[in-house]
């Protein structure tokens, strides 16, 4: 089957007298895998159900495919839906259960039976086919779950939050069975999250949403390496934020905030006025010796705590009126810093970004 584009142009919906969603608009392209991620309350289920056909809209337009839906009840849509508890028929065999949408279209038999090994095999259950819901894992209820929606042979595939009623490990293990899924189908894909690591590892594209708005949408590294604000920056990833205000003198950028005034690295930026300066904690270098690197911006701090988390021991170092988080590599052997201690930080002016 060919792939299809999902569009939304303008959308805006409401509950009453609450603004659900906010001109939101967005091109999911053919075959794509394409995220929702925000927190809770942000609009993303309301968005999923919209282009379901379970929710409707008061302004803009959605297209599935170049063809406008709105008004066109779900089952009319030819979109299947993966629910966050998956909604399995407990009285019913996974075989059933896989059949039952196939049964409600009235195709034939034989038709019924070849789509239900078709999808049973594509999610590894053909072994499992005569049990019933609740002698199954979680984990297996999902691809229950997954195969009965594929069975139908829908044109777009919307997963709701797909993976949080799994444990750590499985949840991990089923992003590469989804994402191979996706693959192995070539169909449009739109999934819904609030974990952004989720978002990141497994899609093509993620819109950032907040209080109903899109913040920005574009490739995990776009998202991650070039925030267009606050929020998206905070929400994907970890990141040091200092607010404050760059003015020039004798030639020289000064960014003068909590941290006290220090020199911008030469050629940064020839903005003046209020900025946010932001840097991840996996950027900063923590040494002993200053090292007046003229590509970096240079400071000075106290070691208040640090967290060793196996990889990386993360560190929170006071810097004036401020803290920064620092991530440094743990490497056998190596011992963490003492609290107390001062330190130089060294932030490349590569890594450093002025929103
Ligand atoms: N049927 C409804 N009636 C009134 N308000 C609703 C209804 N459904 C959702 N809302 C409100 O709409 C907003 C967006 O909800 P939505 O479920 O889309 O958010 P979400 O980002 O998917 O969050 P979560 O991850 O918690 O599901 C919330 O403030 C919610 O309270």
């Amino acid at each position: 089957m060919e792939a299809v584009s999902v569009e939304a142009r303008n959308i805006e919906l409401s509950y009453g007298t609450t603004k659900v969603l906010r001109d939101i608009s967005l091109t999911v392209l053919p075959g794509e895998f394409f995220a929702l991620l925000g927190p809770s309350g942000s609009g993303k289920s309301t968005l999923l159900r919209l282009i379901a056909g379970f929710n409707q809209h008061q302004a803009g337009q959605l297209l599935v495919g170049g063809r406008d839906v709105t008004g066109v009840p779900p089952w009319k849509r030819n979109v299947g839906m993966v629910f966050q508890n998956y909604a399995l028929w407990p009285h019913m065999t996974v075989a059933k259960n896989v059949a039952f949408g196939l049964e409600e279209r009235k195709l034939p038999r034989d038709e019924i039976r070849k789509r239900v090994d078709a999808a049973l095999a594509l999610v590894g259950l053909s072994e499992y086919r005569d049990r019933r819901p609740n002698q199954l894992s979680g984990g297996q209820q999902q691809r229950v779950a997954l195969a009965r929606t594929i069975a139908v042979e829908p044109q777009v595939l919307l997963l709701d939050e797909p993976l949080s009623n799994l444990d750590a490990k499985l949840r991990v293990q089923m992003r590469h069975e989804l994402r191979r899924l996706h693959d192995q189908l070539g169909i449009t894909t739109i999934f819904v999250t609030h974990d952004q690591e989720e978002a990141l590892t497994m899609c093509d594209r993620i819109a950032v949403m907040d209080q109903g708005v899109i913040q920005q949408i574009g490739t995990p590294e776009e998202l991650f390496d070039r925030p267009v604000n606050r929020f998206v920056a905070q929400f994907v990833g970890s990141v040091n934020l200092v607010e404050g205000a760059i003015r020039r003198e004798a030639g020289r950028s000064v960014f003068a905030s909590a941290l006290g005034d220090r020199p911008l690295p030469g050629a940064m930026d020839d903005r003046e006025g209020r900025v946010e300066l932001a840097f991840r904690p996996h950027a900063v270098i923590v040494h002993d010796e200053a090292t007046a690197n003229p590509d970096a911006l240079e400071l000075e701090g106290v070691i208040e705590t640090g967290e060793f988390l196996g990889e990386f021991v993360r560190y929170e170092i006071r810097v004036g009126e401020s803290r920064i988080i620092a991530d440094q590599p743990h490497l056998q052997g190596s011992t963490r810093i003492e609290k107390g201690k001062i330190v130089r930080l060294s932030i490349p002016r590569s890594e450093i970004r002025l929103i």
